[in-house]
């Protein structure tokens, strides 16, 4: 079984719960609040500023050109999607383009955890970290897009992530991840497992953590 099936069970229980959240049920349904929502919005431009960073910089520790390029594309699409959230979706949902954001504990855990996941770790398990957010996302987006809902006012978002372009990066992403597998250890195969847990449990508290508001 490829290595990449195997992470999935691994977080099956995880993304279960995370179709139950409420802020992925009222994302759904278009009763999300929306300071909720706002709250999401600014920590995930925070997000991709530092994601877009990680994956170039994962992208520099690659041996193969061919996979240096395709993370570097990445970083420059998470940074595509931070300029997007504040060009049009800021105004859109009531938030100021240019206030200053402070990232909250979750957004500055997750952030801190792939930089130095990508710094320090072998690129195997950097790979594995970076993964949930890709598949999470498409997997999340497609759910959502299955029970559509009429006139959703957060149509647009779950519309980028539901996307074939964004398909089309998932497919890549994990072709990496299965393709480091294949030629490492089987100690470092488990730790690109507990990478991988590791950043879906992140995604859960990412949306857990705009629900219940929690700041410093
Ligand atoms: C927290 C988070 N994870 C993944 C994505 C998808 O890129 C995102 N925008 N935000």
């Amino acid at each position: 079984m490829k290595w990449t099936n195997q992470a999935w069970e691994k977080i099956q229980p995880i993304y279960d719960s995370i179709l139950q959240m409420p802020f992925i049920q009222e994302l759904q349904n278009g009763t999300l609040a929306l300071d909720k929502f706002q709250f999401y919005m600014q920590q995930d431009s925070k997000y991709l500023e530092h994601y877009g960073r990680a994956l170039a910089a994962l992208g520099a520790k690659a041996k193969d050109n061919q996979m240096a390029l395709d993370f570097f594309e990445f970083g420059k699409n998470a940074l595509i999607v931070e300029s997007a959230l504040h060009a049009s979706y800021f105004e859109e949902f009531g938030l100021q383009p240019h206030a200053e954001i402070p990232m909250e504990p979750v957004c500055h855990h997750y952030v801190h955890y792939l930089k130095s996941t990508v710094a320090y770790d072998p690129i195997e398990v950097a790979v594995a970290a970076i993964l949930p957010c890709f598949w999470i996302y498409q997997e999340v987006g497609n759910y959502i897009l299955q029970k559509e809902t009429a006139n959703n006012p957060y149509q647009k978002w779950i519309d980028t992530y539901s996307s074939e372009e964004f398909a089309e990066g998932v497919r890549k992403a994990q072709y990496y991840a299965d393709l480091m597998a294949d030629n490492t250890t089987e100690a470092l195969r488990k730790q690109m497992f507990e990478a991988f847990v590791k950043a879906s449990q992140l995604e859960f508290q990412f949306w857990n953590a705009a629900y219940t508001n929690r700041i410093w």
